[in-house]
This record gives C-alpha cells, sequence and structure tokens, in this order.
C-alpha cells in the first residue's frame, strides 16, 4: 500500500478516549486524524466517536460547530463507528439523558445511558459477534450503555448471554457499548474500514 492508497479517516477528537482509536487505526494501516474543525471532517471518508462522556461530547459538538455537519455525513452516509459514549451519540432515541442532551442520531435504535448501574461500572466479558467470525471477542465495557431496542432499520451484531443488544449496524453505521481499542482484537476497527474503503 502507498501512501496515496492509504484511507483517510477521522476520530471525534472533542473529548474522550480518541488516541487509543488514532493508534488502532493506524496500526491497521489507514491514515487517521483528529476531528475537532468542520474543515477535518470534510477531510475524511469515515468517522470513529470513540468513549467517553456524551453529555460533554454533545455540547462540544455544538460549541465547535460540528454538530451541523456531522449530523449531514451521517445522513449522507458516511462510514461511522461509534463506542460507548460515541454508540449513545449515534441513537434515534436515548433514556436516562441529561437535561437537554441531544444524539447525532443516524441508528434506528433507543439506547440507555449507564445501563449497569454503579455497583457494576465496568466489567469484560467474551462475546459472540458472528459477522466477525467464530472467535469470540473480548468486550471491556466501561460505564456502559445497552441498546434498549433496535427498531427496523438496525440490526443487532452481538448480545450479552441475558440476550441484551451491545452491538449493533444500520448501513453504514456501526455502534458497540464497549471499547475494542484497548484489548488488541481490532476486527470491529477493521470492519470499519472496509465500510469506508467499500464506500470511497
Ligand atoms: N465509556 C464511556 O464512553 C461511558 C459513556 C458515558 N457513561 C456516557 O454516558 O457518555
Amino acid at each position: 500500500m502507498t501512501p496515496e492508497d492509504k484511507v483517510r479517516v477521522g476520530v471525534l477528537a472533542l473529548q474522550g478516549d480518541f488516541r487509543e482509536h488514532l493508534a488502532v487505526l493506524r496500526e491497521l494501516g489507514a491514515e487517521a486524524v483528529p476531528v475537532r474543525r468542520p474543515e477535518e471532517l470534510a477531510s475524511v471518508a469515515g468517522l470513529v466517536i470513540p468513549g467517553g462522556e456524551s453529555t460533554v461530547m454533545d455540547k462540544l459538538s455544538r460549541t465547535f460547530g460540528l454538530r451541523e455537519p456531522l449530523v449531514e455525513r451521517i445522513r449522507e452516509g458516511m462510514p461511522v463507528y461509534g463506542t460507548c459514549a460515541g454508540l449513545i451519540m449515534l441513537a434515534d432515541r436515548l433514556l436516562d439523558s441529561i437535561e437537554g442532551q441531544q444524539t447525532l442520531g443516524g441508528l434506528d435504535v433507543t439506547v440507555r445511558r449507564n445501563a449497569f448501574g454503579s455497583q457494576l461500572d465496568s466489567f469484560e466479558t467474551d462475546l459472540a459477534v458472528p459477522v466477525l467470525g467464530d472467535a469470540p471477542v473480548h468486550a471491556v465495557f466501561i460505564r456502559a450503555p445497552i441498546v434498549d431496542s433496535v427498531g427496523e432499520g438496525a440490526t443487532a451484531l452481538g448480545t450479552l448471554d441475558d440476550g441484551r443488544v451491545v452491538a449493533v449496524e444500520q448501513g453504514n453505521l456501526l455502534g458497540t457499548s464497549f471499547h475494542p481499542e484497548v484489548t488488541g482484537d481490532y476486527r470491529f476497527h477493521q470492519y470499519f474500514l472496509d465500510r469506508v474503503g467499500a464506500a470511497e
């Protein structure tokens, strides 16, 4: 692969663990840049929205003038992968939001914030994700949201043993409740990059 062939993708870098996602995407051979301004968003063919705090990310996206361009690119079909707070940002409907909190939308799902309560802030488990192959995905959940219901437009990709959905896709949009960037298993990032390559 020459530098000219590299897929150029962005990671929303307003807040949260965007550096880890940049490192993963670069390791997978993509040109990955932080996105904080509309011009930077315009320069990328796909976007990762990282984990962090969705209420803060929402506010900053409006302050930085990114909200409208983000909504527009999502509507236009740009591949986007949202993890944890990023999944919250992509949800059409949100439960346990704070007053005035908005999402970007795009995924026909209802997501509940902080769904595992304070006793179980963080946990890890192995998850079957058939679209990524037979090997289970080791999933790390950190104050994670859950997909409370999946609308007609979206498809569940992975569920916990109790049936709760933690990975979804819809067209070019992909969302996980958990954090693949911290596990060394980058199949979700590769799945996203394949979408970007196909969409270009
Ligand atoms: N690790 C995370 O991204 C946590 C998400 C956070 N609880 C929120 O509501 O945005």
